[in-house]
């Protein structure tokens, strides 16, 4: 875990912006166009953290999204970092990647070419873990052996990435490239504990359960974790199809 001390004070819980309301003005400092639940939008929030850059958080209301968001995502999609007035980058791991070549403190990606090949493998390799938490939210009912298979295999093979390594986390004693661009997925996946599909079963995965515990640790992961009962309340909106509340965690943390 960085021992330096993080200086910077940044929002996260904005509220959810949607059709109608104004583009805040651009202030000149970074900004990323978020959504508090997105597992894409929180790599980018991560590898920021990591590097300790100061920036804003604009979240977008998906469902109802504002006029504006294709002015800074042609994709409609989050996360989008703003890192001029419009002048904007968006898919997840390409915001990481220009964030690490811009700002030098603290590397996230391996300068070595075979290095760097080998966490982009372990992020392909995830792909399984993305589409089955993708189903199981939206679609649980067409979840298959095949989906379950595919997913354990994935964890296989990121365990068995742990083991050969040796290290705490697959970048080495703080985390990386390949642990923060998977670890959006594990965070979900632990509101997930009780459905059998999904289970990281002790035996089986000790070394993955601890890497996880190591993980929950670090400063830029804890200091953007969604407790665990809020996550699973936002989560039941997709699962009952309904609208998923963006201001969830707003409200939560006004009624404590
Ligand atoms: N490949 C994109 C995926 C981003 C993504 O799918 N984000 C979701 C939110 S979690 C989104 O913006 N969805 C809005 C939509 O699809 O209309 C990335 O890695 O950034």
């Amino acid at each position: 875990m960085s021992a330096i001390k993080d200086s910077r004070n940044i929002n996260f819980n904005t509220k959810h912006l949607r059709k109608g309301d104004p583009l805040p003005p651009f202030n000149g400092k970074l900004r990323v166009y978020n959504m508090r639940y997105c597992p894409y939008a929180q790599r980018t929030i991560l590898a920021l953290n990591a590097k300790q850059i100061d920036y804003e958080v604009v979240n977008i209301d998906l469902i109802d999204k504002p006029e504006w968001l294709t002015t800074k995502s042609a994709f409609a999609k989050v996360p989008a970092i703003e890192i001029a007035e419009d002048v904007t980058i968006y898919e997840s791991l390409v915001t990481v990647e220009y964030l690490d070549e811009v700002y030098p403190k603290r590397p996230l990606l391996p300068q070595d070419p075979l290095k760097k090949a080998l966490d982009k493998i372990i992020v392909e390799a995830s792909a399984p873990i993305q589409s089955l938490f993708i189903k199981i939210l939206k679609f649980s009912d067409t979840v298959n052996e095949e989906h379950v298979a595919a997913y354990h295999k994935a964890l296989d093979f990121i365990q068995e990435q742990l083991k050969n390594r040796g290290t705490v986390f697959l970048d080495g004693s703080e985390p990386g490239y390949a642990d923060y661009m998977i670890w959006p997925w594990f965070e979900r996946l632990r509101a997930f504990a009780h459905d059998e599909r999904v289970r990281l079963e002790p035996s089986k995965y000790s070394l993955l359960l601890e890497y996880i515990d190591n993980m929950l640790k670090d400063s830029a992961v804890s200091q953007y974790l969604i407790p665990l009962e809020i996550l699973a309340k936002f989560h039941e909106a997709y699962t009952k199809k309904e609208r998923p509340n963006y201001e969830l965690l707003n409200e939560c943390l006004k009624s404590f």
